[in-house]
């Protein structure tokens, strides 16, 4: 079976072209082939599938072998290759209010709806970064989902064994809990992250961040992986960062976010209230599985 290895700001993922390849067992198959040292080594599987109400469809799977709605790393990747391989006639709308339109766009189905990408080419003619419309960021705690009586959590006490944290929880299609840190370096993220993941309070667990506000456009952030732990990167996430800023009046709508794997311009756009991501997204290699 061929698969390509690709990645967007480190966060690395094995993705295989199911317009050419069968995959039965998905959720087996990311646990292996997520494996540094026994398998190819990645923070999960994604596969890129036919899709019957849009260009393509992605499905996403932790290393843990669990599935999730979406990943906004991920989706730049599938974006890039389905524009780079043809698999879909790009459409020459996606326009992000108030920025300059891109040449050509794609509609990606994912676990939480339809998303529409722009591309951005290279001088190869091959996408070099791409745009994503992420939609609207999910506050009510049914729906993130949060174990919480109340209409939001925003800027909510959390204990962490004793230590008083202060939490605020968006949902990008899938669950995240933003906290704020202004030492980042200093984080034990190898021991706070799981505790928070795992805590009963998240029913599908959730994928956790700390992040820095550096100044009212710039934020600086890490992250503990639902299913994948400790990522280079992670799109979603930084999109719900961006969320908790705002709604905490720490920064403006539109930042620079750094990730440990590099950088991602975001837009909380009020007139749509969607978050824009633009970002890298880069081919490493093709490969083979010994089936
Ligand atoms: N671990 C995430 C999925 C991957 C998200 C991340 N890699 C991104 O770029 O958004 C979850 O279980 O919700």
């Amino acid at each position: 079976m061929k698969f390509t290895k690709m990645q967007g700001l480190g966060n690395d993922y094995v993705y295989v072209n199911c317009f050419e390849e069968t995959v039965d067992r998905p959720a087996e198959m990311a646990k292996w082939v997520s494996d540094r040292n026994f398998g190819i080594g990645a923070d999960g599987l994604i596969l890129i599938c036919p899709s019957q109400t849009a260009d393509v469809k992605m499905r996403m799977f932790n290393a843990d072998g669990s599935e999730s709605e979406m990943c906004g790393n991920g989706i730049r990747c599938v974006a890039k290759y389905s524009f780079d391989h043809r698999l879909a006639e790009p459409g020459t709308s996606f326009s992000v209010p108030g920025q300059r339109p891109c040449p050509h766009s794609l509609n990606i189905e994912t676990g939480s709806g339809i998303l529409k990408v722009g591309i951005i080419p290279g001088e190869d003619g091959n996408a070099e970064s791409v745009c994503v419309n992420m939609g609207r960021p999910v506050l009510s705690p049914a729906e993130i989902p949060v174990n919480f009586e109340g209409e939001r959590i925003v800027d909510e006490p959390y204990d962490y064994t004793g230590t008083q944290l202060r939490m605020t929880c968006v949902s990008m299609g899938n669950p995240h809990a933003v906290f704020f840190c202004d030492d980042l370096e200093g984080l034990e993220l190898e021991k706070i992250g799981p505790f928070i993941e795992t805590d009963p309070i998240f029913p599908k667990r959730t994928n956790v961040h700390f992040v820095k506000v550096n100044t009212p456009e710039e934020i600086t952030m890490r992250t503990w992986e639902r299913g994948s732990g400790i990522t280079l990167a992670c799109g979603t996430g930084a999109c719900a960062c961006l969320a908790a800023c705002v709604l905490n009046g720490k920064s403006q709508r539109a930042v620079l976010c750094h990730l440990p794997g590099g950088d991602l311009e975001l837009h909380w756009c009020e007139e749509d209230d969607s978050i824009y991501m633009t970002g890298a997204a880069t081919e490493v290699y093709n490969g083979y599985l010994l089936d």
